[in-house]
């Protein structure tokens, strides 16, 4: 049985020839890349192109038209599902939970065994902890929703634009967050068209999305 604080170093992520389509219309075709332990693959291309379509079918949340999502796990315990974070857009905030409610929600629902104190305080959370979080603004919700890859390990990140709205403090902590990851063996696989800052570049794999019409 793997620990929940382990990564899982033979995790690995096969994409080939994937293309998905959305209410009737192809979104993107023929997409291929391997996500390997301590890789972070961007998937970058214009607004529209498909990246977030992308992500949904890495977490199952579509079914692709055509191809092959391979996941390749070293751990029988455990669904795919158990072994990926998905931080999509929309932060998956409860408003009327504070924000440590919050993330006792998500660690017991994760089976966490991690500080939840420990992921406010490096969230930068701290002094509104026990406020509600209908009160955070943007950056402070990114936060708390990034938040969320502390309090229980899986060695699969899908993340959606995670620096978006997040100053240049919250920019850094992310890419701390990232390369950290990646060193332990960790796979990260995020939507963004801005840089992560502090993941070494032969760390990075860039995977263009552009869309069916490029
Ligand atoms: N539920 C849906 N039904 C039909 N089409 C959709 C649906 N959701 C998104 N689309 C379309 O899929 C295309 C790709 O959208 P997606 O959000 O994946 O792009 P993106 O590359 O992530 O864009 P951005 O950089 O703007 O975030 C867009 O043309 C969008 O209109």
């Amino acid at each position: 049985m793997i620990e929940s604080s382990q990564i899982v170093e033979k995790t690995s992520v096969k994409v080939r020839e994937l293309s998905v389509s959305r209410g009737g219309f192809v979104i993107f075709e023929d997409v291929s890349f391997d996500a390997n332990p301590g890789e972070v693959v961007l998937l970058r291309g214009p607004n529209g192109a498909g990246k977030s379509t992308c992500l949904a079918a890495l977490h199952g949340a579509l079914h692709p038209t055509h191809g092959i999502i391979d996941i390749e796990l070293d751990d029988e315990e455990r669904s795919p599902r158990e072994l990926i974070h998905v931080i999509g857009h929309v932060p998956g905030v409860k408003t009327t939970l504070t924000v440590r409610e919050n993330l006792q929600f998500w660690a017991d629902l994760y089976g966490g065994s991690n500080d939840v104190d420990n992921a406010i305080d490096a969230a930068g959370l701290h002094p509104i902890a026990d406020s509600d979080a209908s009160i955070l603004s943007a950056g402070q919700t990114r936060r708390l929703a990034l938040a969320r890859l502390l309090v229980a390990e899986r060695p699969i990140w899908i993340l959606d634009e995670p620096t978006s709205a997040l100053d240049k403090q919250g920019d850094a902590w992310v890419g701390h967050l990232i390369a950290e990851h990646a060193k332990k063996g960790g796979i990260v696989i995020a939507a963004t068209h801005l840089d992560i800052p502090h993941v070494p570049a032969d760390k990075i794999k860039t995977v263009m999305i552009n869309g069916a019409a490029a």
